[in-house]
């Protein structure tokens, strides 16, 4: 269920820690910034921190909050931090768990070769979208690219493209899964957790790109 040609692909930039990369994200365009609750993650802030930087955000930029098999009680207080936090649960939460949360979320798939992606996507039917990473030791932010081919074409949910994108991967993405939304960490890092304006300047451009090129049938 990928995007319509006309539609602008979104873009998530995630495992934001510092004021100055929350602005030079939304500067370069992207239309949500993700925070890492995950505390094993070197991306990881808290609640609290998160709120501080959350509050940078304009209107229409949606933060997102990551999860790794968090406890109820870990998830509804980062929700009363950020209210309008939209969820996005990376490890192995089942449906019920997800759903238990209440509010929206994206699912996050870890890709291989052993994973039935039709089936995946079945089991979270409330889920928003699915993102799509690539199967890594540690759940996830790896920088490593999956082997897109292994999407079928008609996974019954939208897809966010995700896994090792960086601006000189993310247009070739877009062009082969139309993905509803690209999602990237280490592809726009200095070291991790410290982002680079330049480099999150070129991923959107980059996307915006890739959009050009398929509204032109190119
Ligand atoms: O960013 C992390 O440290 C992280 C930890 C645990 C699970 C997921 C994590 N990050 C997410 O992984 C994907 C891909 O990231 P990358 O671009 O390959 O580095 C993305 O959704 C990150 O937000």
């Amino acid at each position: 269920m990928n995007k319509p040609l006309q539609a602008r692909t979104r873009i998530k930039i995630c495992g934001l820690t510092r004021p100055e990369d929350v602005d030079a994200a939304v500067a370069a365009g992207a239309d949500a910034i993700g925070f890492v609750f995950y505390a094993r993650s070197p991306r990881a802030v808290t609640p609290l921190q998160a709120a501080e930087l959350a509050r940078r955000l304009p209107p229409f930029v949606t933060p997102v909050g990551l999860f790794v098999n968090a406890t109820p009680a870990e998830i509804e207080a980062a929700c009363a931090c950020i209210p309008t936090l939209l969820l996005q649960f990376h490890g192995d939460e089942t449906a019920a768990q997800c759903d238990a949360a209440g509010r929206p979320y994206l699912r996050a798939a870890r890709v291989d070769a052993d994973i039935d992606l039709l089936n995946f996507a079945r089991a979270f039917p409330a889920a928003q979208a699915l993102l799509l990473d690539a199967h890594v030791e540690g759940y996830g932010g790896g920088g490593k690219v999956f082997d897109w081919s292994l999407i079928p074409a008609d996974v019954p949910a939208p897809v966010v493209l995700s896994g090792g994108l960086n601006p000189a991967n993310v247009t070739d993405g877009i062009a082969r899964v139309r993905p509803v939304a690209v999602d990237v960490s280490s592809g726009v890092e200095l070291a991790k957790g410290i982002k680079d304006a330049g480099l999150m300047r070129r991923f959107c451009d980059a996307v915006r790109e890739a959009d050009d090129r398929l509204a032109a049938g190119l």
